[in-house]
């Protein structure tokens, strides 16, 4: 087995965290997040999902799963905010992480190109480096899948302006991702409960990424007092 089929062969049928909190978060800070991730580990996670080469280090320290990494930056003029240049890819891959993941949506990016544009390079820059693609739409994985990423995500699902409002997990564009193209579906993005998590795993995805409902006690707490609100 290369190593890289090892790390799709760890993921298979296990749980990865998501361990994330941008700078207007409360739990903002690289030990943090690196105690997070310690804990999903102990706690059974085969993964790590982590933003930014600050997490990422600490991360590394104590815990050796497979790390998806990314890079979230705003830039003006283009709503695309996850590892959206080649700056932020060079930034990973420099750092070492198991698979990169981009936003691999159809939007413009801030460098006015368009996925289909810009993946040809990437592959070409980093021929043996595993990629995510973050999705939001069927035919946005169709795409990813024809450009040759290594897995398909529904991160972005419900995120982007022609998807809001979707149901999440959107178990529906998973079961055909997971049906119709032979590398790994990775359900992510609004799964709240292990009984949804058993739902997506059993409509045939290959791991499945669960962040805010572990790792965002805020959220967390928001969603007990909306109950007795
Ligand atoms: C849309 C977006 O920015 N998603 C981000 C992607 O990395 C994270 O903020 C999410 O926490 C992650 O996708 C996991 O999803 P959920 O937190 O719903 O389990």
């Amino acid at each position: 087995m290369s190593s890289n089929e090892e790390i799709f062969a760890r993921l298979k049928g296990n749980l990865i965290v998501s361990c994330q909190a941008l700078p207007e978060e409360p739990l903002h800070s690289p030990y943090i997040m690196g105690r997070m991730a310690y804990a999903a580990m102990l706690g059974g996670a085969k993964g790590i999902r982590a933003n930014g080469v600050a997490d990422i280090q600490e991360i590394k320290k104590t815990v050796d799963l497979p790390i998806i990494g990314i890079i979230k930056k705003d830039y003006e003029g283009s709503d695309v905010f996850i590892t959206p240049t080649m700056e932020e890819i060079d930034h990973l891959y420099r750092e070492g992480v198991d698979i990169i993941a981009l936003d691999a949506t159809k939007r413009i990016r801030p460098d006015g190109k368009t996925i289909s544009e810009i993946f040809p390079v990437i592959r070409e820059t980093y021929p043996d480096q595993l990629f995510m693609a973050d999705c939001s739409t069927y035919e946005e994985a169709a795409e990813a899948y024809r450009l040759g990423f290594d897995c398909l995500g529904t991160t972005l699902s419900g995120y982007t302006a022609y998807t809001t409002g979707k149901e999440l997990p959107d178990v529906e564009m998973l079961g055909k991702i997971a049906a119709d193209f032979p590398i790994p579906a990775i359900a992510e993005g609004g799964i709240w409960t292990p009984e949804q998590l058993k739902t997506v795993f059993g409509v045939g995805v290959h791991t499945a990424v669960v962040g805010t409902a572990i790792t965002r006690p805020m959220e967390i707490t928001k969603r007990f007092v909306q109950a007795i609100e």
